[in-house]
This record gives structure tokens, sequence and C-alpha cells, in this order.
């Protein structure tokens, strides 16, 4: 079978915006070509080991490339022209620099290749480690694994936003610490509470294809007994109080809850949000406040933030 591989060219701020947008007309799986990232990942002691240095040549020498994999049937036109207005419609909100939309067609065996080459075993934690499910690796005694295969839902785990997030779990959750994690994608965040000490984690998303893509992964790790998945839509209709509030979503989506994290965060407990892109930070902040918690912590990585949040 014959694929497509659409490559945008975009800025950093806008690439979760543009692999939305290429989820949202079909597409099978999204790789990230960002020459920051794989600096950032050769500097971390993987050098050699996980990453050749001649792959950095395939990477865009300014912004980013977000690639996706379409196979190249009848409606293809009709695809990328929907994503290109789309693209255009994105343009009006959001800086996504060039845009441009180049197309190449291969092979399935080179699509498999392509959509898992990038995608290694990476360290990004203290404790813990992501594995790709078809990976084979030897841990070190004192690495703990996640294993994951993230199919289609947000969560490799190697995004800055998610790895903010797992640094931050990892630093404040104390075992027996009861969990939720809003907009869970491929569960990564439950499953690392989950590996951290947690004695029970609520993971919600909206999107099914993320609660089957959680589910699986949970089951993968052997934290179904303390992981459950559901759909859900932020925190409407949950009850009762959490020691950790944990979501990675965009700012202006954390806006929206904000109160309702801190009626289910327990008193002591905290709030850990991520998903932040820098100029948001202070109206996250602000919005926090009046909320009531207080700003325990606030970690940066590349242009993200994720603000650690009390409740007194
Ligand atoms: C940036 S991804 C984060 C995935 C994962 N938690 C991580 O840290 O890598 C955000 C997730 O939030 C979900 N989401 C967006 N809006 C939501 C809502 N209103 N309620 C629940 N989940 C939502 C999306 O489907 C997506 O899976």
């Amino acid at each position: 079978m014959k694929w497509s591989e659409i490559c945008v060219h975009t800025t950093q701020l806008a690439v979760e915006a543009v692999s939305n947008l290429l989820h949202e007309v079909g597409a099978q799986g999204v790789v990230i070509e960002d020459v920051e990232d794989f600096d950032r990942m050769m500097a971390e002691d993987h050098f050699g080991e996980i990453w050749d240095v001649s792959d950095r040549e395939t990477y865009p020498t300014s912004g980013v490339h977000v690639k996706a994999y379409v196979p190249a049937s009848g409606d293809f036109q009709d695809l990328l022209s929907n994503l290109k207005k789309e693209i255009e419609r994105l343009r009006t909100m959001l800086d996504i620099g060039s845009g441009d939309v180049t197309v190449a067609e291969i092979d399935e065996e080179d699509w498999a290749h392509s959509w898992k080459q990038y995608y290694k075993p990476v360290k990004i934690s203290q404790q813990l480690t992501i594995v790709p499910l078809w990976e084979e690796y030897t841990p070190q005694p004192e690495e703990n694994v996640i294993l994951l295969d993230p199919g289609m839902a947000f969560g490799t785990g190697t995004h800055p936003t998610t790895m903010l997030c797992i640094q931050a779990i990892e630093n404040y959750i104390r075992e027996g610490d009861h969990v939720i994690d809003v907009g869970t994608g491929s569960g990564v965040l439950s499953i690392a509470a989950a590996k951290l000490g947690a004695a029970s984690v609520k993971a919600l998303d909206l999107d099914s294809v993320a609660v089957e893509s959680a589910r699986q992964n949970v089951e993968t790790n052997g934290v179904g007994e303390l992981v459950q998945v559901d759909t859900g839509d932020l925190l409407k209709g949950v009850e009762g109080e959490y020691d950790l509030v944990v979501a990675n979503i965009l700012a202006d989506v954390i806006l929206l809850f904000i109160e309702d994290a801190y009626a289910r965060t327990k008193s002591g407990g905290r709030f850990i949000t991520s998903g932040i892109i820098g100029e948001k930070r202070a109206e996250v902040t602000n919005a926090l406040v009046a909320a009531g918690f207080e700003i325990e912590e606030t970690r940066v990585m590349e242009d993200w933030v994720a603000i650690i949040a009390k409740k007194g």
C-alpha cells in the first residue's frame, strides 16, 4: 500500500495545534522533527546509544517539521486542500511560521519506519524512562520503565509539557496519594503517578481514541489495579478530593477549570498544570491565585511552563 507523507513546516509554538489539525484530517500518527529537541536528547547522556548524529541532517535548520502519514487514496486531494484551509485559519490565531506543506509518497514499510524511528527510549526524570513498546531495552537496576505505544493519542512522554509534568509529579507525589489526571492522552502521566507510589489514579479524557490508548498502556504497564481510565470532560461530574490534580492541557483549557481543580484538591494537596506556553504564564498564574491556590513552583522547558499550585 502507498502512503503519503505530509510535512508541515511550522514554529515550536504551533506544533501541537498543527499536530491536532493533521489528526483531524485523518493522519495515522505524527512525527515531530525539532532540532532543539534533537540536540537536547543528544546532550542527555544517551549520545551514541540511542541517537545517531547523522539523523540531525534530516531535521529542519530552523522551525519544526510536523510529519503525518495518510493512505494515498482517492480523497487525498480533498484532505490536502482541507488541511491547507485549516492551516490558513490557524495563521490568523497563532504564529505558525511559513506553514508550507510538502507531500511525498512512500511505501508502507517506509511509513512504519518513519513513524517510529525518532521515538526511542528516553530517560525523562530521575527515576523514569519511557520505552516504546516495540523497542528492546535493558533498564539499569535503578531505572523505572514506562512502556508506551501512544498510537494516535497525544503522549509519547517526550514532549516538554509532558516531561515537565512527570518531573513535577516525581518531586511532589507521596506514597499512597490519590491522583486525578485530566486529559490523559496515552495515559503517560497516570502510569507515571502509579509507578511513583500513587494508591489510586483516575485518568480522564474527552477523546475516545485517547481513552482506548490509555487503557491499553495502563494494562501493558501492569498498573490496571491502580489506574481507572474513563471518558470525561475536564472535571465535570467528578466528586471527592485528590492529593494531586494533574493536567497537561493548553492554557486556554486550563483556565476553564481552575475553580473545579481547586474544589477537587485536598487541603495541602497540589494542582500540577502544564501545557502553558510562556506568554500565558501570567494569566494562568493570576487565575490560580484568584481561585485560592498558592504558587509553589514554576518550571520552564523551552517555551513551555508548568505551574505547581498548592491548596493551603
Ligand atoms: C496535550 S495532551 C496531554 C496528554 C498527556 N496527559 C501528556 O501529558 O502527554 C492533552 C489531552 O487533553 C485532552 N483534552 C482536551 N480537552 C479536554 C477536555 N475538555 N476534557 C478532557 N480531556 C481533554 C486531549 O484529548 C488530549 O489527550
